[in-house]
C-alpha cells in the first residue's frame, strides 16, 4: 500500500463515506445548508452544499490536504519551484497574468518584464489589425484570422473565442483548424480571400507534425492564390517558444511572439497562444480575461482551505474518485456561448492527471484522473441525463450558468434557469417508491401494474453536483472559472502526488505515428511490426478493403 491509502485520514474517509446519511436527510436536518455550503469570491458563487459530505467528511477531506503539505505545493507553484519533475520545469502560467509590479523568478530570472513586454507587443499588433493599419500584400485591411495549432495551441484559444462571442469587434472572423486531416484546413480555405486572410500558427515547440503540416498547406495555398514568397511576412505570424525553428521555417522573425518553457501547452491561453482571443476580442478585453484568472490565483493562494474553491472542487473529486469509485465527472454548461467549456476542462484534467506513478515512481493503488465530458444545457437533458439520474455509475456533475443572459428573450432565460436548477435538484432528492406510486394514484391500472410501474420511475437520488454562477459571463468571469478549474486540477494531483504537469503518454503515441508515416511514405517494410499494425498499413498502400 502507498503511505496516502494507509494514513488514518484515508481510513476515516472510507469508513465516513459508507456512513454517510442520503442527502435528502442532510438538507432536511440543517436548513442553513446552503449558507455553510457555499462561497463566493472572484465573480463566481460555488454551491457544493449538494455534496455527499458533511461536517466530518470535510473537515478529514482538509486534513488530508493539510498531510500532503498542499499550501507548500501551492507556494513553490507559485514561486516557481522545479514541480514538473521529470522535465525539470516551472509551471508558471500564473506569471502569464501576475501584475507588472510583481516580481517572479524562473531559473534565476524575473520574468515578469519578458511577459509584459510580449503583452506589449500583442497590443501593438492586435491595434494594427483591428484599426486595418496591418496591410495584406494588395494593401486590403485583413478580415480574416486562421489560428492554425493543435492540442493547448487550439483549445484554449478557440472555447476562449467562442465564449466571448458578445465582445467580439466587428470586422473580424477566425477560424481554428487544428486536425491533421486535410479536409479540415479546405474547407476553412474554401471560403476565405488570400488577400485579407492571416495565419496565425501557434506551437510551443514549432515541432507538432499537425500544425506544421496544415501550415505548410496554408502557405501553398496563399502562394497559389495571388501570393508571392516576399508577401508571406504580411499573412503569417507565429507564436512560440522555438524562435530558430519558426524563423527556419520562413515565419518573418519580427512577426514571432515569444512564449516560455515554463507555461504548458494546456496551460497556455494566457500567453501569446492567446493571440487569436485578442484579435477578436481586443486587448481590454484580453487583460480583463487575464485579471479574472489572477484574482482566482490570489484566492487559491490565499484562502484558507474551507473558503477555497479550488481546493473544495477538488477535495470534491478525490471524494468521489477514491471514496465513491466514481470513474467519470461531467460538466454542464447552461450557456450557449460556455458550450465548448467542457471539451477544455477535458484536455486540461485529463492530460494533466491522466497518471498511474506517483512523483517518486511508486506506483499508485488509487484511482487517479476521471474522465471528464460533459455539454451544453438543456439539450443532454433529453438525452444523456438519463444515465446520470437512473444509470448504474455514480456520475458527480457541475452546473455553469450565468444569473444574466447576453441576449435576454422572452421566457428563454427564465426557462433555461429553473432546467439548471431543478436538475440538480432531481439528482440530489431523487424519487422514492412511494413518491412514485403516489403519482399514479389517480391512473386506472391494477395494483401490481402500478407497482411495476414505479419500481421503473424509481431514482435514488443522492446523486452530487457543484452549481456555479456568475452574473454574467464577461472576459473577467470567464477568467476566473477557467483558473478554477486549472487549480481544482492542481488540488487533485498535489493529493495524488503525481506530476500534472508532464505528458508522456502523449509522445509516445507521436513517436510511434511518426514510425508508421515512415513505412507508408516510403513503402518501406512494415512485416516486422505485429501482424494487425502491418495488414493496416499494407491496406493503406492498397487504398482498398
Ligand atoms: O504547441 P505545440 O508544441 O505544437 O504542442 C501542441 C500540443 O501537443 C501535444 O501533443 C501536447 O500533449 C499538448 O499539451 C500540446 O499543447
Amino acid at each position: 500500500m502507498t503511505h496516502l491509502t494507509q494514513s488514518n485520514t484515508w481510513q476515516q474517509l472510507s469508513q465516513n463515506a459508507a456512513a454517510l446519511p442520503h442527502m435528502r436527510d442532510l438538507f432536511a436536518q440543517n436548513p442553513s445548508r446552503f449558507e455553510q455550503l457555499s462561497v463566493k469570491d472572484c465573480g463566481l458563487l460555488l454551491d457544493y452544499s449538494k455534496n455527499r459530505v458533511n461536517d466530518e467528511t470535510l473537515t478529514l477531506l482538509f486534513k488530508l490536504a493539510e498531510e500532503v503539505n498542499l499550501s507548500d505545493k501551492i507556494a513553490a507553484m507559485f514561486n516557481g519551484d522545479i514541480i514538473n519533475n521529470t522535465e525539470g520545469r516551472a509551471v508558471l502560467h500564473t506569471a502569464l497574468r501576475s501584475k507588472p509590479e510583481q516580481v517572479i523568478m524562473a531559473e534565476g530570472c524575473d520574468i515578469v518584464p519578458e511577459v509584459q513586454q510580449t503583452l506589449a507587443k500583442m497590443t501593438q499588433f492586435v491595434e494594427s489589425v483591428q484599426q486595418g493599419h496591418w496591410k495584406g500584400h494588395t494593401g486590403k485591411a485583413i478580415t480574416d484570422i486562421v489560428s492554425i495549432g493543435i492540442g493547448g495551441s487550439f483549445l484554449g484559444p478557440k472555447i476562449v473565442s467562442q465564449a466571448l462571442r458578445p465582445y467580439w469587434v466587428k470586422g473580424l472572423n477566425c477560424h481554428f483548424v487544428a486536425n491533421v486531416d486535410a479536409s479540415s484546413i479546405c474547407e476553412k480555405l474554401k471560403l476565405l480571400d488570400a488577400e485579407t486572410t492571416l495565419f496565425v500558427m501557434s506551437s510551443k515547440s514549432f515541432g507538432t507534425q499537425e500544425t506544421l503540416t496544415n501550415t505548410l498547406s496554408a502557405k501553398d495555398w496563399f502562394l497559389a492564390n495571388g501570393g508571392s514568397q516576399a508577401d508571406v511576412a504580411k499573412h503569417f505570424v507565429a507564436v512560440t517558444s522555438n524562435v530558430v525553428k519558426a524563423t527556419d521555417f520562413g515565419i518573418d522573425a519580427s512577426n514571432i511572439f515569444p512564449m516560455w518553457d515554463w507555461v504548458g501547452g494546456r496551460y497556455s491561453l494566457w500567453s501569446a497562444i492567446g493571440l487569436p482571443i485578442a484579435l477578436l476580442v481586443g486587448m481590454d478585453n484580453f487583460k480583463q480575461l487575464l485579471d479574472g484568472a489572477h484574482q482566482m490565483d490570489n484566492h487559491f493562494a490565499n484562502a484558507p482551505f474551507e473558503q477555497n474553491m479550488p481546493v473544495i472542487m477538488g477535495m470534491l473529486s478525490v471524494l468521489y474518485g477514491n471514496f465513491h469509485h466514481a470513474q467519470s465527472h461531467v460538466v454542464l454548461t447552461y450557456d450557449h456561448y460556455l458550450r465548448g467549456l467542457p471539451a477544455y476542462f477535458q484536455q486540461l484534467d485529463m492530460e494533466s492527471n491522466g497518471k498511474s506513478v506517483m512523483l517518486d515512481g511508486t506506483e499508485v493503488d488509487f484511482s487517479t484522473g476521471p474522465v471528464i465530458w460533459g455539454g451544453e444545457g438543456t439539450n443532454g437533458q433529453h438525452a444523456y441525463h438519463q444515465l446520470l439520474h437512473q444509470g448504474t455509475a455514480l456520475i458527480p456533475a457541475d452546473f455553469i450558468m450565468p444569473l444574466q443572459s447576453h441576449n435576454p428573450l422572452g421566457e428563454h432565460h427564465n426557462q433555461l434557469a429553473s432546467n439548471c436548477f431543478g436538475q440538480t435538484q432531481a439528482l440530489m432528492q431523487g424519487r422514492t417508491f412511494d413518491e412514485a406510486l403516489a403519482e399514479l394514484s389517480g391512473k386506472h391500472l391494477p395494483d401490481s401494474e402500478k407497482a411495476l410501474i414505479s419500481k421503473h420511475k424509481v431514482m435514488t437520488g443522492n446523486k452530487p453536483s457543484n452549481t456555479l454562477l456568475m452574473d454574467k459571463l464577461t472576459p473577467s468571469t470567464l477568467g476566473s472559472l477557467i483558473a478554477l478549474y486549472e487549480h481544482r486540477t492542481f488540488v487533485q494531483g498535489a493529493i495524488w502526488q503525481i506530476n500534472s504537469f508532464d505528458q508522456w503518454g502523449v509522445e509516445l503515441g507521436k513517436l510511434l505515428g511518426n514510425d508508421v508515416l515512415d513505412r507508408i511514405g516510403a513503402e518501406n517494410d512494415a512485416s516486422e511490426l505485429d501482424s494487425s499494425s502491418n495488414a493496416l498499413i499494407n491496406l493503406y498502400r492498397q487504398g482498398q478493403i
